[in-house]
């Protein structure tokens, strides 16, 4: 398979929006300039040998706004969110840093990096170069590498470009088809995402359609719709090594316990 699996109107927008936005940054920042940054950060930490750990890792997400929910959290300071995160137990925190959309900046996943000693994840729509290497000169350890936005040959160089800056792709699907375009590419940490792109909608059920198909060894993510500790020991039971969670993190009051809930449920013996 050759072409793009699963074009879809909502992650189109999207990711028109992404480079319309991308184009005025390689303006402000050259690549020249990036490489130079990349150079200067401070080398990556092994996000896919944190994820491998026994138990349910939980990557928690900084998350102000997204297309299915509208606005779901005033975020003043990224920083002290994950660093409430990490308290509770978070093995690593995703930032979206997508704007139009999710409310997201490179500034956020800057103010992360400086915060916490786990692995960070940047969360947007990447389909170009640039955006990998951006990622890494901010500080990331992890780059989201979405296959239904990608064709193979891109979806092939942005992973070795990845590996090569020293970070861990996590590779997402949402059906069959990705799922082997992206053991194909090469993957070895996939994020299984039950919102559907089309409709928005989460299947909860799409994660143990897909799990079989994950050869052992490749590190399985759980992404989108993950309500509590209940849902993550329902995945850690499907053999999830992590569960991504964003809303209902956001939403609460309380992110150091709603974490901590879940890393306890997610741990062998864990209760729900
Ligand atoms: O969250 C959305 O509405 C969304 C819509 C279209 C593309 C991506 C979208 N979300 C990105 C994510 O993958 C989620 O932020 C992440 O899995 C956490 O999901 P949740 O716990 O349901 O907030």
């Amino acid at each position: 398979m050759t072409s793009r699996a699963s074009v879809t109107t909502v992650l189109d927008g999207i990711v028109a929006g992404v480079r319309a936005d991308l184009a005025e940054r390689r303006r402000a920042v050259p690549a020249a300039a990036l490489e130079q940054a990349v150079l200067a950060a401070a080398p990556p930490l092994d996000a896919e040998a944190v994820l491998r750990r026994p138990g349910l890792s939980l990557i928690a997400e900084v998350k102000r706004s997204s297309p299915s929910k509208g606005a779901l959290a005033d975020i003043p300071d990224p920083a002290v969110l994950a660093a409430s995160y990490v308290e509770g137990g978070a093995s690593a925190i995703s930032v979206l840093t997508e704007q139009r959309r999710f409310g997201g900046t490179l500034a956020d996943l800057d103010a992360v990096r400086a915060a916490v000693g786990v692995p960070v994840l940047r969360k947007d729509f990447v389909v170009t170069d640039y955006q990998v290497w951006e990622a890494r000169a901010h500080g990331a350890d992890l780059v989201l590498l979405i296959v239904a936005a990608l064709d193979d040959a891109t979806l092939a160089a942005l992973l070795g470009r990845v590996r090569e800056l020293g970070m861990t792709a996590l590779v997402e699907v949402h059906d069959e088809d990705e799922t082997q375009r992206a053991l194909d590419a090469g993957a070895t940490v996939v994020g299984v995402n039950a919102r559907d792109l089309k409709t928005l909608e989460v299947y909860p059920d799409t994660f143990s359609r897909l799990r079989p198909l994950l050869p052992a060894g490749v590190v399985s993510v759980a992404e989108s719709g993950v309500g509590g500790p209940g849902d993550a020991a329902a995945y850690a039971a499907q053999g999830a090594d992590a569960v991504l969670v964003g809303e209902a993190l956001v939403r609460t009051g309380d992110p150091r316990g709603a974490a901590a809930a879940i890393v306890a449920a997610g741990a062998p013996g864990g209760a729900s």
